[in-house]
């Protein structure tokens, strides 16, 4: 059964097409990255799915209730700053709270074991660095232990070794069974990580499949205006950006 499921999704703001009709499926297992330039529609298509904001045509996750859609899908999104004056341990716990579980249900500790929170599990949440925070509202993200996480730009603000590691954590997730759909803009570690990419442009999907494949350096031109070099590495390719494209 597919754990996302889109058929002519489209979205207009102020008059405006900034989705184009598109349908698409993601499965089990798949580790799918959103890519395209900003403002290319990545926000609006993950929030369309979810329901967040009206679209026309169908998604079936927006047509679950409130309770069944939480089951089914955990959010990230793009808004990283915590105000609240509580404990980390006590906001990741508000992931399980979303399903009707206890802050002490196994899936709170996991999520706090997989992020490496528990040293900061007793800190204040709103007094972390920026980074930080973002570990931990994913960590709550995790501890809603549904089949399907959608991340928006999980890896803002992580530092080097927390975004790789953060990549390495959604691509396992996927490889247990779950399915992730993620927007990011460092295209290597979307290419290194991610079992599929999708390309957003202009409100329009074009291109859907294996990262090998859809990285083409007319791709790159066309789409994000950028010259890159390749360079292949033990783990994989490497897109180095190299100048933008005068258009
Ligand atoms: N409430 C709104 N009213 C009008 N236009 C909007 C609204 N929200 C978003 N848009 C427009 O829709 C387009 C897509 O925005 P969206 O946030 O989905 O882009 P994105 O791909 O996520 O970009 P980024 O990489 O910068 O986060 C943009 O041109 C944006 O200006």
């Amino acid at each position: 059964m597919s754990l996302m499921s889109l058929e002519n999704l489209s979205v207009r703001r102020a008059g405006e097409v900034v989705l184009a009709p598109l349908s698409l499926r993601l499965e089990p297992g798949e580790c799918v990255g959103l890519i395209g330039p900003n403002g290319a529609g990545k926000t609006t298509l993950m929030r369309a799915a979810l329901g967040l904001i009206g679209a026309s045509g169908t998604s079936a996750l927006a047509a679950l209730s409130p309770a069944a859609r939480a089951a089914r899908a955990a959010w990230l999104p793009q808004a990283r700053e915590i105000v609240w004056p509580v404990s980390v341990a006590h906001l990741v716990g508000l992931g399980a709270a979303a399903r009707g579980r206890p802050e002490t249900h196994p899936s709170v500790a996991a999520a706090l074991a997989r992020l490496d929170l528990a040293p900061l599990a007793a800190r204040q949440a709103n007094a972390l660095s920026g980074g930080e925070q973002a570990r931990v509202l994913l960590a709550r993200a995790l501890a809603q232990d549904t089949p399907l996480i959608l991340a928006d730009e999980p890896l803002a603000g992580l530092d080097p070794a927390q975004a790789i590691r953060t990549m390495g954590l959604l691509a396992a997730l996927a490889a247990e069974g779950r399915g992730v759909l993620a927007s990011l803009h460092d295209l290597s570690l979307a290419a290194r990580f991610c079992t599929r990419l999708i390309v957003l442009h202009r409100g329009r999907l074009v291109a859907d499949g294996a990262p090998a494949a859809v990285l083409t350096d007319a791709l790159l031109a066309e789409v994000f205006g950028i010259r890159c070099t390749r360079v292949a590495t033990p783990e994989g390719l490497m897109l180095l950006p190299e100048g933008v494209i005068a258009r």
